[in-house]
């Protein structure tokens, strides 16, 4: 998938690094963070890149605004200011940074646990006020013995439990995929969250906020902690249940909180932010110049990998892309891409199941972004998914696309490509329907049409077993060859450039002479024209041209031909 960035816009305050890469690389750019929902909604038509941190709500009628929108970014961790399905839906990449800013909000909140023990946000207000007479209520505890359970133990709460372990605390843990082993590398006893309520001292919650994890601490968590059980919170607002806090820290069954991120930013009600229980700061776990620099150099630099189509880090919903991206991949992805509109020409209709082979060595890796370039191709007019509007159908919503319309895609490879091919693709619907092709030269070439092979090639025979279409494609020399649909090979592999027209005629052994006349006489500059080997009293023929052929074309051959498509390609 070939990627172009002209213009990015910045609308949350990022290290100007970001700006400075992105501009090296020929990218324009425009930071504004001051504009208004409105204002952002008439601006974002304008740009193919968005990066963004939390303050920005990147909300779908955000997303569908922008209709030129390539690529969000998201300088930090947490992607759920984005509409990420809405974004996939539109065939928009979205990526964070992750990693960034771990370390600053791994000590964000070993701070807020240190500071938590000893009151310091207490201490410090009564000096402020000069009440020097509060140090008798103060009384701290240590943090020396005491269990710190830590939900969710990926970047940041893995580093929080190696850093608290050195104050001689005992970590334990539990994440639903981080086992036990991994956990137990980092000294953190791996438990089921049952266990882990009355043994915590402290618990910390270190997960993305997810259905699963929101309310995840309740008033019945609260209920089976220990009394005085301190929480804290540098993960997301609503993880840990605001109401329930104020509620357990009224009660005395929770000792005191750290937070530093609330269920609505900034928090509509302050009420428990100024609990005197209550340690509150305004989102700052990744506040720190290094954590700051560092994801805006990343986001720039991932955005700059992915216009090289050097690499997708980051990106959180493009998996089909992610061996897409090398120079040999692209002659594949048009070749799958046309396979796709030929099937539909071909074979209108609605299909449930479409299963892809790969064959040969240089396509072991590539199941996953073929099937989605097939699906690119079959689904850019489907009814099902509204349509017409081929030009938002990539390799980043296709899959999602083909899910929603309960399409299921399967893909199998095979080392060994029939010959005289290295590298082919078959696609076949479940109705049967199949098609193959294969590159050569940066072309894609139809090699056999619905099991019939075009001439001079030898059989796929392990492909055409109870099947009706298929389509085989491979490369050559760079280019996208269709080297076969439904078993029939073409005889010269049809090259699928610009525009096709694909008809389905009688074994008539004038049936290439006919076509050939009938297209002249109407006018066609054809450039070539191949039929397969017959089968069936049937042969399947392929025809380029050298000027794009019109309408009319197709009303002449429809009287000489079973079936006839146009496939722009
Ligand atoms: N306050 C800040 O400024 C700040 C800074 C950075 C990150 N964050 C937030 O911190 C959180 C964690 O970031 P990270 O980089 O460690 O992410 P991560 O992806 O490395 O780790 C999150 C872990 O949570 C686990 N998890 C998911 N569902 C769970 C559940 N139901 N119960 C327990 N664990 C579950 C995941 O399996 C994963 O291992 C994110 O929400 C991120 O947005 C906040
Ligand atoms: O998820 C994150 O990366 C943090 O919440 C940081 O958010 P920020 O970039 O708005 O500081």
């Amino acid at each position: 998938m070939s990627f172009q960035l002209q213009s990015v816009l910045i609308t949350d305050e990022i290290d100007t690094q970001c700006v400075e890469i992105l501009q090296k690389n020929g990218i324009q750019v425009v930071k504004n963070t001051k504009l208004t929902k409105e204002q952002l909604l008439t601006e974002i038509p304008k740009y193919d890149g968005l990066v963004v941190r939390s303050a920005t709500k990147v909300t779908a009628d955000v997303i569908n605004a922008g209709t030129n929108l390539k690529i969000i970014g998201r300088a930090g961790t947490g992607v759920d200011n984005i509409d990420c399905d809405v974004a996939t839906k539109r065939g928009i990449i979205v990526m964070n940074t992750p990693g960034g800013n771990t370390l600053s909000a791994a000590e964000h909140t070993c701070t807020l646990i240190c500071a938590l023990s000893r009151h310091i946000h207490r201490g410090d207000r009564a000096m402020k006020e000069e009440k020097w007479s509060e140090r008798k209520v103060l009384m701290g505890n240590e943090l020396y013995g005491k269990t710190l359970a830590i939900i969710g133990l990926g970047r940041i709460g893995k580093e929080v439990a190696l850093r608290m372990q050195s104050f001689g605390m005992t970590t334990i843990g539990y994440d639903p995929i981080i086992p036990a082993e991994v956990s137990a590398e980092f000294n953190t006893e791996w438990m089921p969250l049952e266990k882990i309520w009355p043994l915590a001292d402290y618990i910390t919650v270190h997960t993305p906020l997810i259905p699963q994890t929101r309310n995840l601490i309740n008033d019945q968590v609260f209920s089976v902690c220990k009394k005085g059980v301190k929480v804290v919170n540098v993960a997301r607002g609503g993880i840990i249940e605001e109401a329930a806090i104020k509620r357990a820290i009224e009660s005395g069954q929770c000792g005191g909180a750290g937070l530093d991120v609330f269920e609505s930013e900034p928090p509509k009600d302050f009420t428990l932010a100024k609990m005197p229980q209550v340690l509150a700061t305004p989102h700052l776990g990744a506040s720190t110049t290094e954590a700051q620099k560092r994801v805006a150099v990343e986001i720039a630099e991932q955005f700059v990998d992915v216009v090289r189509g050097k690499s997708l880090f980051g990106a959180i919903n493009a998996h089909a892309m992610t061996n897409a991206l090398s120079p040999e991949s692209r002659p594949w992805v048009v070749l799958g891409r046309k396979l796709g509109q030929v099937a539909a020409g071909l074979n209108p209709g609605n299909v449930e199941n479409m299963q892809v082979t790969t064959y040969g060595p240089s396509l072991k890796q590539a199941g996953s972004y073929l099937s989605a370039a097939i699906l690119s191709g079959l689904l850019q007019n489907s009814p099902a998914i509204g349509g017409g509007d081929s030009a938002t159908l990539n390799l980043v919503n296709s899959p999602a696309l083909a899910k929603q319309i309960g399409l299921n895609v399967k893909n199998t490879h095979e080392e060994a490509a029939p010959a005289p091919y290295t590298n082919v693709v078959s696609v076949i619907f479940n109705n049967g329907f199949r098609l193959s092709g294969t590159t050569s030269g940066g072309n894609a070439l139809l090699i056999e049409v619905q099991g019939q092979q075009f001439s001079l090639l030898p059989t796929v025979a392990a492909d055409m077993k109870n099947t009706l279409v298929k389509f085989s494609i491979t490369t050559s020399g760079g280019n996208a060859l269709l080297i076969e649909v439904q078993g029939q090979q073409f005889s010269v592999p049809a090259s699928l450039v610009d525009v096709a027209l694909l008809f389905k005629g009688t074994g008539n052994p004038q049936l290439l002479p006919t076509v050939a006349g009938a297209l002249a006489s109407a006018g066609m500059c054809v450039s070539s024209l191949t039929v397969s080997v017959e089968n069936d009293g049937q042969k399947w023929g392929v025809a380029t041209f050298a000027t794009p052929p019109t309408e009319k074309c197709l009303e002449v051959l429809k009287t000489i031909v079973n079936a006839a498509v146009l496939v722009t390609l």
